[in-house]
């Protein structure tokens, strides 16, 4: 069977990595939509669609994992038209993992297969606890692969966040 993942990944990290491993246990290819592609530079959405796709893809080429397919995906202001416009961008695939209640929901009724994906670890593996932790100055080095640190780093990603935590109130 052929698979699909939508996230955000902001960033990717050990928790997508399992999933994506354990996808690829039961199916010929994943493909991977990067939601929201058109967002970046907010606390929820701090990085681009070009800067997750490097993510995701320097960590599965560091892992030997090559059958896949990276798709960034902008969102669209209806509903009932996001699985046609998902569709219009992507390989052919049948079978969606998701535990996001609505991209459940908007497959499910175009008769897709929908599976839950197990949650891993989400105490620490979230993207939403990572960020926090950043911007809190605790560690979160091992939350994500190497790859992503490096990539975070090299994009002084974590000072971005830091900034777009501020408001104009703020001292410089
Ligand atoms: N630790 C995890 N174990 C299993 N699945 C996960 C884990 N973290 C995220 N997922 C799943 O991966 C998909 C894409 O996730 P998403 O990009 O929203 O990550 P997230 O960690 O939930 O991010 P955020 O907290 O920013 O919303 C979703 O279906 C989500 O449920
Ligand atoms: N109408 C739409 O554009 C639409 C509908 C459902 C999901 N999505 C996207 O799917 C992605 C789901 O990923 P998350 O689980 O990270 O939220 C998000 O980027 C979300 O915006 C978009």
């Amino acid at each position: 069977m052929k698979a699909f993942i939508i996230g955000r990944f902001q960033p990717f990290h050990n928790g997508h990595l399992a999933i994506i491993k354990h996808i690829l246990e039961h199916n010929e290819y994943v493909v991977i939509g990067i939601g929201s592609a058109q967002l970046s530079h907010t606390i929820m959405n701090p990085f681009t669609a070009g800067e997750r796709y490097l993510m995701i893809l320097n960590t599965l080429e560091n892992n030997g994992i090559s059958n896949y397919y990276i798709v960034p995906i902008e969102d669209v202001n209806s509903n009932p038209m996001w699985v046609a416009h998902v569709e219009s961008l992507t390989p052919p695939f049948h079978r969606v993992y998701t535990n996001n209640p609505l991209v459940r929901r908007l497959f499910y009724e175009k008769q897709y297969e929908v599976l839950s994906l197990p949650m891993i670890n989400r105490n620490s593996w979230s993207g939403t606890r990572i960020r926090q932790k950043i911007l809190k100055g605790e560690d979160w080095r091992s939350d994500v692969p190497d790859t992503v640190y490096n990539i975070m780093k090299d994009l002084d990603g974590i000072n971005r966040i830091s900034d777009l935590s501020k408001t104009d109130e703020d001292p410089i």
